[in-house]
């Protein structure tokens, strides 16, 4: 199998080989075959990009909100209509199952690309009355070159959730996707181009950390926005700092699921399905922590272990009956299978799964653990992989307090059918994206992001136009100028 693209970088609307750079071999996770080979971006690659960037950026900013909406939902219209070819891309760079990527990942920035290309044209600033006639008004200005950097697990919707509310606001961007998964962002610049965008304006470079690194500090750059871990979002954030630039960080998390013995049970096994077995795992939002009232937790984890016997199916991941893929990497499922040894060495009890699939390529079995407790490793530390865990609770006050026992902060979820209960335990949850009766939907209507060390600002919705905008407030006297001398 081979998705060699037609070189590594896309700079200035076209593709840019150098291969003086640090080979990259993107390796397809359910067999371990070597599917293409990219080259790092080198210090003259980074500065094609950042100078395309910077040259491109002030011509798109003064086209009108409307025009540049055109071209975004015009990539959104070619991207649904080569749905297919992009998701096989997805699976051939992730291992995720196609039957997943085919409606959660191109279309998933199809729909960013056409809510932001329509909110463009309403982008505006506001006029002000203040006493005596006097007045002001604010002009929302574009940010300039932004820097996106991307993590393996959604590459194409990573790249645009990103691009599309900067783009929409008249920045332009240098993206660099994950080095694990360095595919698809290739294939929506191309495609952005053909929808009419400037060249320049969308840009991809490839590389490892050191290349994120040299892109963050450039001084033409006004913005950074991180997916990705948060020992990566630490070192991102302090060197944005050091120039003052905006950021956006979109990191990773260790979030609980509460679910009340009142709850229907099967749409909460279901929740918990999408919250951790999803991606094989591989999802930052994910409800690891699954907080089950003592009377229901037998029944619950009898359903939950009924269903993964029924409905998981692993296999090649590009054939549609598959529901259950690899590890992204070899390095991922090794970090994974540690984390399953440690649970069980600190005494949780494997209910189902717990160890690596007997097939080839990087398959870790569905896992559940059941008597966790809150200090066990498991409870606490994000794994990035196909591993529930069951702690059981008394009370809505403990379930509460115990859900918000964590430095992360970028999910939670309860099931409960008592909807005064449900409201009051989202408000208590210190957590950014919160669900009641269901789990890890991310509209692009509704914000995503994290609080605590799980993020800051957020991604989607209107609220992504003021992390990518600026206001310019502009005074306006209409009368005399009073001076105290
Ligand atoms: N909150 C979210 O929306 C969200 C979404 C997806 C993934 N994640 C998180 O991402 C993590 C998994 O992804 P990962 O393993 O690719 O993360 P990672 O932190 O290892 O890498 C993320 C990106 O940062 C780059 N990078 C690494 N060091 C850098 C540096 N010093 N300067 C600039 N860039 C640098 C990498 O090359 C990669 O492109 C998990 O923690 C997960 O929770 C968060
Ligand atoms: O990985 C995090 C982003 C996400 C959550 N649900 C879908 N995408």
């Amino acid at each position: 199998m081979r998705a060699q693209p037609k070189a590594s970088h896309f700079i200035n609307g076209r593709y840019v080989e150098d291969t003086a750079g640090a080979a990259i071999d993107c390796v397809y996770a359910a067999s371990g075959e070597v599917i293409a080979r990219l080259h790092e971006a080198t210090d003259a690659i980074v500065e094609e990009a950042l100078a395309a960037a910077k040259a491109a950026q002030p011509a798109w900013a003064a086209l009108s909100g409307t025009e540049r909406g055109r071209v975004l939902r015009r990539a959104a219209d070619m991207i649904r209509a080569e749905n297919r070819s992009l998701s096989e891309l997805e699976t051939m760079d992730t291992g995720k199952p196609l039957q997943e990527t085919l409606v959660a990942d191109a279309t998933s920035g199809a729909d960013a690309l056409e809510y932001f290309g329509g909110l463009a044209g309403s982008l505006t600033g506001e006029h002000i009355p203040l006493p005596g006639g006097d007045w002001a008004y604010t002009i929302r200005e574009a940010l300039g070159v932004c820097v996106g950097i991307g993590a393996w697990n959604y590459p194409t919707q990573i790249a645009c959730w990103k691009a599309s509310p900067a783009l929409a606001c008249g920045n332009s961007m240098v993206f660099k996707p994950s080095e694990t998964t360095p595919l698809s962002a290739l294939r929506i610049a191309e495609i952005l181009s053909e929808a009419g965008l400037p060249d320049g304006v969308f840009n991809v470079v490839q590389g490892r950390g050191a290349v994120g690194a040299s892109l963050i500090t450039d001084a033409r750059v006004a913005k950074v926005s991180l997916t990705g871990s948060v020992p990566t979002g630490r070192k991102v954030y302090a060197a944005a700092a050091e120039g003052m630039r905006h950021v956006t960080m979109e990191l990773g998390g260790k979030s609980p699921m509460v679910i009340f013995a009142d709850a229907d049970l099967d749409k909460a096994v279901s929740g918990a399905i999408l919250g951790n077995f999803y991606s094989s795992g591989q999802v930052c939002s994910n409800g690891t922590r699954v907080y089950v009232e003592r009377s229901v937790r037998e029944a619950f984890v009898a359903r939950l272990v009924e269903r993964l016997k029924a409905g998981v199916v692993m296999g090649d991941p590009l054939d549609e009956a598959v529901t259950f893929g690899p590890m992204v990497s070899e390095a991922q499922m090794e970090i994974v299978l540690g984390y399953i040894s440690q649970g069980i060495a600190e005494g949780a009890v494997v209910a189902h799964g717990g160890k690596r699939a007997d097939r080839d390529g990087f398959f870790v079995e569905p896992t559940v653990f059941t008597g966790v407790t809150d200090d066990m490793t498991i409870a606490r530390e994000e794994i990035f992989g196909p591993v529930l865990s069951v702690l059981d609770f008394d009370t809505e006050e403990e379930a509460i307090a115990r859900s918000n026992d964590t430095v992360f902060g970028l999910a939670a979820g309860v099931f409960t059918q008592d909807f005064a209960r449900a409201h009051r335990v989202v408000k208590a949850f210190e957590a950014g994206t919160c669900y009641i009766n269901h789990y890890n939907a991310a509209p692009v209507e509704m914000p995503f992001g994290g609080s605590k060390l799980s993020g800051v600002g957020r991604e989607n919705s209107k609220g992504a136009i003021e992390n990518y905008s600026e206001m310019k407030a502009v005074y306006v006297g209409m009368g005399d100028v009073e001076a105290p001398f």
